[in-house]
C-alpha cells in the first residue's frame, strides 16, 4: 500500500489528478481502453472538476476511457444524492466521452435488475481477462464504509457476487454495489479522505487489526493490483506512519 499526504483537499486533488492523468496515459500505451470506476459522495467533486479543466481535459485521451461507478444511491438521476450525476455535472458533461463508454447503475428500474444488468456489464467486458478495471476510485465514509459495504451489513461478507442491489434501512432508500470481490481483481484502487471527522477510521482501517465488519474499507486489498491512499494532513493526523 502507498500513501500519499497532501496538506488539503484542494492539494490531494491536484496530485492525484496528475497522477491519475499519468497513469492513464501510461496503461495506454499497452493497450486501447482504460476502464476506470468513479465514486460517488463528496470527496471526489473537486478532483472532477479539476479533470474537467486544461491541462487534463486536453492530455486525457477521452474517447479512449470507459467509465462505470461503485455505487449508487437509488434515487432518480435529478436527485442531487444520485451518484452519477455528480460526476456528469462535474465531469462527464464538459470533457467529450463517447455516450457509449459510459455505464450508469441504472435507478429507474428495479434496484436487483439494475444491479443483475450492471453484473452482465461487467461480465462481458471482463470475460477475457483475470484482472478488471485498470482503476477504481474510492471513497471512505466516516464509518469506515465503501463504495456502499456499510459496517454490520451483509453485503460485507459477499465472495461472489460482483453486483449486488440491497434495501438501506437505515437512509430509506435502496444502493446498488459493487461489491469486495471485483474491485479486489482490479489493476489499481485509489481511495481518497479528507478531514478530521475520518482521521480515527482511518487509523483502524490501514494500521488497526482487521475487522471488515466493523471498518469495511479494510476488505479492499487488491489480489495482484496497487492499492494508494491520497489523504489530507487532517484524515492523516491519528496515524503513526
Ligand atoms: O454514500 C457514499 O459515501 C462514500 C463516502 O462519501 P464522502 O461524502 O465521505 O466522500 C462514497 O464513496 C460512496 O460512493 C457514496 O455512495
Amino acid at each position: 500500500m502507498e500513501l500519499h499526504i497532501a496538506k488539503n483537499t484542494q492539494e490531494l486533488s491536484e496530485n492525484l489528478a496528475a497522477w491519475i492523468s499519468n497513469y492513464i496515459q501510461e496503461v495506454l500505451q499497452d493497450q486501447d481502453i482504460f476502464t476506470f470506476v468513479l465514486s460517488g459522495g463528496s470527496t471526489p467533486k473537486s478532483l472532477y472538476h479539476l479533470l474537467a479543466k486544461e491541462p487534463y481535459s486536453k492530455m486525457i485521451p477521452w474517447e479512449r476511457i470507459h467509465f462505470f461507478w461503485g455505487d449508487e444511491r437509488v434515487v432518480p438521476f435529478e436527485d442531487d444524492r444520485n451518484n452519477a450525476r455528480m460526476a456528469f455535472e462535474s465531469l462527464l458533461e464538459v470533457v467529450k466521452v463517447p455516450k457509449e463508454n459510459i455505464h450508469v447503475m441504472r435507478t429507474d428500474i428495479k434496484p436487483e435488475e439494475s444491479a443483475a444488468a450492471y453484473e452482465e456489464i461487467l461480465l462481458e467486458y471482463f470475460k477475457d481477462s483475470d484482472t478488471t478495471f485498470d482503476l477504481v476510485l474510492l471513497g471512505m465514509g466516516d464509518d469506515g464504509h465503501t463504495l456502499s459495504l456499510f459496517p454490520g451489513l451483509p453485503i460485507v461478507n459477499e465472495k461472489k457476487a460482483w453486483v449486488n442491489a440491497f434495501w438501506l434501512q437505515a437512509q430509506d432508500m435502496y444502493r446498488i454495489t459493487l461489491t469486495a470481490p471485483v474491485v479486489n481483481q482490479a489493476a489499481c484502487v485509489v481511495f481518497m479522505a479528507t478531514g478530521g471527522g475520518k482521521a480515527l477510521t482511518l487509523k483502524s482501517v490501514i494500521e488497526g487489526t482487521f475487522d471488515a465488519e466493523k471498518f469495511p474499507s479494510q476488505l479492499i486489498r487488491p489480489q495482484d493490483g496497487e492499492l494508494h491512499w491520497f489523504v489530507d494532513e487532517a484524515a492523516a493526523s491519528a496515524l503513526e506512519m
